[in-house]
């Protein structure tokens, strides 16, 4: 079974990683000459991850007719450039495939799911199914093969099936599961909660204060997963409570570190001007603000993330007002 896989970032290339060392057909395929470069010639990906020394093995080509020959399509290039590259692909597919996605967030205009998007636009000739490949999983922990465990969703429970059985080994554990629904909300969404986590951090805030945020915004990704049909059982799972933990309290997280940047500096403005790393949540929040407001679901904290990254309000200010609203029981 032959796989490529799209976007020699840092996911791109752990995963890819993950293939090689499971000793399956995998090629690795980017657009960044420097970075194709780095890890055939010197078996890393120094942009990502400094001096790690990758599996010797994997290649990487600039060519994107390897896919032609592909039994597996992997995308792990940032969800604002999903829609191009599965038109890009189409045209270059010869037989149904299998598309993973591991993209976490939604489109920047038609507010679509990743694997809506991606059957959208991939022929049905061209397309077996759709796989999500996500949970609690950052890069820098899976390139030097950490243990770590996530999940492959899939409405077709025989592909996630191959899916699992091509990934898995002894430092990565894959679960399959079906709720496509309530797994993309839950990681698209968390990355607005790993924002507000990096802010409160930022701001001085301690482990108390990062418990409540979690916790409550578990409730607000349930609630707003619930009302498009996810199920509850999902948000206590991997791609639910666990990828929430780990991007809310971790270094490696861009999403909490562009937070805990705005916090510190208690404004959105140098972040804005700044950043060039690939921060979800941002566009997530403006996409969470719409959908809610269009649909009435109460999302106090995405909201408040809003209006720090899209209106300019002050994140201290942010804070007090939601331990200022209404007071009600939890459940
Ligand atoms: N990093 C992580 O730990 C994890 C990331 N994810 C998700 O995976 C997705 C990708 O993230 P990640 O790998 O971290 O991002 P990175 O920013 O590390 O890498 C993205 C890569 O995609 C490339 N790229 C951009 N557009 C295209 C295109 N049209 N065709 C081919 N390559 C392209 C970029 O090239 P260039 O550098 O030239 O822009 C870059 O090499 C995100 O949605 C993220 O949320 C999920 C789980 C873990
Ligand atoms: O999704 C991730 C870990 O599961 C990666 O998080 P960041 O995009 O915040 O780095």
């Amino acid at each position: 079974m032959k796989t490529v896989v799209i976007g020699s970032g840092s996911w791109g290339t752990a995963l890819a990683q993950v293939l090689e060392d499971n000793q399956r057909d995998v090629i690795l395929y980017g657009i960044e000459k420097s970075e194709v470069d780095d890890i055939n010639l010197h078996h890393k990906n120094s942009k990502y991850f400094e001096d790690v020394s990758i599996n010797p093995s994997l290649k990487a080509t600039m060519d994107i007719n390897v896919v032609k020959e592909a039994d597996v399509v992997l995308l792990a290039v940032p969800t604002i450039a999903i829609e191009s590259i599965c038109q890009q692909i189409d045209l270059l597919l010869t037989k149904k495939t299998i598309i993973v996605n591991v993209s976490k967030g939604f489109h920047p205009t038609t507010n679509e799911r990743m694997s809506q998007v991606i059957r959208r636009c991939i022929s049905a000739d061209h397309l077996s199914s759709v796989v999500s490949l996500i949970g609690p999983s950052h890069a820098e922990e899976v390139i030097i093969r950490l243990l770590t465990t996530i999940d492959a969703v899939s409405l077709n429970e025989e592909d996630a099936i191959v899916v699992q059985q091509l990934f898995s080994n002894h430092y990565l554990r894959i679960y399959t599961g079906s709720d496509e629904v309530g797994s993309e909300l839950g990681v698209a969404i968390k990355n607005v909660m790993a924002i507000a986590s990096g802010i409160l951090s930022g701001l001085g805030y301690q482990d108390n204060t990062r418990a409540a945020l979690i916790t409550r915004g578990l409730q607000e990704m349930i609630r707003y997963g619930m009302a498009f049909g996810g199920q509850q059982q999902t948000f206590m799972g991997l791609t639910g409570i666990g990828d929430l933990i780990v991007t809310c309290t971790s270094v490696h997280s861009r999403n909490f570190s562009a937070g805990y940047q705005i916090g510190k500096e208690n404004t959105v403005e140098n972040f804005l001007k700044n950043n060039k790393k690939t921060v979800e949540g941002v566009r997530t929040a403006k996409i969470v603000h719409n959908v809610s407001k269009a649909n009435g679901i109460d999302m106090p904290i995405c909201e408040e993330v809003y209006q720090i990254l899209y209106e300019g309000k002050e994140p201290k200010t942010c804070a007090n007002d939601l331990m200022l609203r209404e007071l009600k029981r939890e459940f």
